[in-house]
């Protein structure tokens, strides 16, 4: 095996150094993120449900978070399967500090970056770029006078915003968090430049791509946090793993839960839907390792839950959880500590527990069945179709800013639109962080050669920032305050 040392992965490196003590390092990240608005800000944001009342239902902040515990119980089980002799052989037994917190942390920002109304705040963002960006005056003109091969690139990119790319954003062009690059690194999920389209990517990397990962404005920082932690082309970080999986373990079960909660599935419609869900994935309902069969498991747990006279909806997640929660987790880090190599360089491309086995038909069950029950319900429609008109209107209302050319644009910035009154307000309800992210970008060396290109590029990552950085709640008070005459 080649030689295999954590501590090229995990060090004090990041873009504007400072100290020389890890742990002292990881403990400013820890209190940089936790104590940032983005963080704040997803108390308010869709894991499932938009615009949610009911406060038992989880906001991606309380899912973060949930996240994060499992993160951690997946670091102890590596640790503790290792052997003291594998744990110096691979770098590691210094460092179980050092890979809780940097999980830890992974963990609670890895949804940081997602828009207001979860998937279809994305989608929304997406729809709205792909249909009207060529109709823009900026684009018309640029369409004229550039190739496909100068413009597609940058189409490309702001037709496909994605939550995961903004996190990277936020870390460093937004917040500026200077976050040492092994815990902006275990956040980076997929390891595609936005620029490139997914067919461009060699096919063994293609699960590690199959989303953008960063967009242009990020390019040159992500190149240094590759150097820097000895990160191949479109592969990852070794803890970017287990950040996946125990998101992956944690809304499989969460979201059910949730359903539960808001009376979408009953206990006992939920559990015949899981039975028959997995016994359609594993026909043979094996036991599952040192358990009854899934079968018999759900009806102890379903049983147990009617005895309760207080709550059997707690009392069934409780019991739910726990049996399935160690099962998954060993799963998570016995793949991790089966695919060391892969896993420490980063071309493992799968996710951890996806392996085809028992416990990636249990994860794919409880998805499947939100799939199949849960998202579909018709008041969640109903709620993400408003979404969709909220996302898609502000737009609309912001539009304006865009079919600016530069020079127009530019006076607006310098405090110098009063005969734009539209325009001015407009510009003036965008958040000062986002603006001034806009003109750093336009005063350092533009990745674009053209600069009119560049500058309506930055101009709708503006708007894409704006937007996204919204809460559920302040997207539709916004939507309703700019739509008041319609
Ligand atoms: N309402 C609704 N929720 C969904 C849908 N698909 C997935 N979800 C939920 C399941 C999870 O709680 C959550 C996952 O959110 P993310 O946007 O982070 O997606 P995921 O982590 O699977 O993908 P990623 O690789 O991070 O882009 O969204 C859907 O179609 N409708
Ligand atoms: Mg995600």
């Amino acid at each position: 095996m080649p030689h295999i040392d954590f501590r090229k992965k995990i060090s004090l490196a990041r873009p504007r150094p400072y100290g020389s003590n890890l742990q002292r390092a990881l403990e400013s990240d820890r209190g940089r993120i936790i104590n940032s608005a983005p963080i704040r800000r997803l108390q308010q944001k869709t894991q499932v449900f938009p615009l949610e009342r009911n406060s038992a239902v989880r906001s991606r902040l309380t899912h973060s978070m949930e996240v994060q515990q499992v993160g951690r119980f997946i670091v102890h089980s590596i640790y503790d399967r290792l052997s003291e002799n594998e744990k110096d052989a691979y770098g590691l037994s210094s460092l179980e500090r050092a890979v809780e917190s940097l999980v830890e942390i992974a963990c609670l920002m890895h949804d940081m970056g997602n828009p207001p109304f979860g998937h279809c705040g994305e989608d929304a963002i997406n729809r709205w770029f792909t249909k009207h960006l060529k109709e823009l005056a900026p684009m018309q003109q640029l369409l004229q006078e550039l190739s496909s091969e100068t413009t597609d690139p940058i189409i490309h990119e702001l037709c496909h915003f994605d939550g995961n790319a903004q996190a990277i954003r936020l870390v460093q062009s937004l917040h500026r968090f200077n976050l040492t690059y092994s815990q902006a690194a275990a956040v980076l999920k997929y390891t595609r430049p936005a620029t490139e389209r997914a067919d461009q990517v060699p096919t063994d990397k293609n699960y590690l791509t199959k989303k953008v990962g960063y967009y242009i404005t990020e390019n040159s920082y992500v190149n240094s946090l590759m150097d820097e932690l000895e990160m191949a082309k479109y592969c990852r970080h070794p803890l970017s793993y287990i950040m996946e999986a125990a998101d992956d373990i944690s809304y499989c079960l969460a979201d059910l839960e949730d359903a539960v909660e808001k009376r979408i599935l009953s206990l006992e419609t939920l559990t015949e839907h899981l039975k028959r869900t997995f016994a359609e994935l594993e026909p043979d309902n094996r036991p599952i390792k040192g358990k009854h069969c899934f079968d018999r498991l759900l009806d102890n747990v379903y049983q147990d839950a009617q005895n309760d006279e207080i709550s059997p909806t707690h009392k069934f997640f409780i019991k739910l959880r726990v049996e399935m929660v160690h099962p998954l987790v060993n799963h998570a880090s016995e793949q991790f500590t089966n695919n060391l190599e892969a896993v420490f360089n980063g071309d493992l491309n799968r996710a951890l527990i996806e392996d085809n086995s028992q416990f990636h038909a249990l994860a794919k069950t409880f998805k499947q069945v939100a799939i199949n029950h849960v998202f579909n319900d018709p008041e969640v429609e109903n709620l993400e179709l408003q979404g969709y008109k909220i996302i898609g209107g502000l737009l609309e209302e912001y539009r304006p800013l865009l079919d600016l050319d530069t020079d127009t644009f530019q006076k607006i910035v310098r405090g110098e639109g009063r005969k734009l009154p539209v325009e001015r307000r407009l510009f003036n309800k965008l958040s000062r962080k986002h603006v001034a992210a806009y003109e750093i970008a336009l005063k350092e060396e533009a990745p674009v050669t053209n600069p009119t290109l560049w500058e309506f590029y930055l101009r709708c990552r503006l708007l894409q920032d704006y937007i996204s950085g919204m809460t559920d709640q302040f997207a539709f008070d916004e939507y309703k305050t700019l739509l008041v005459s319609d």
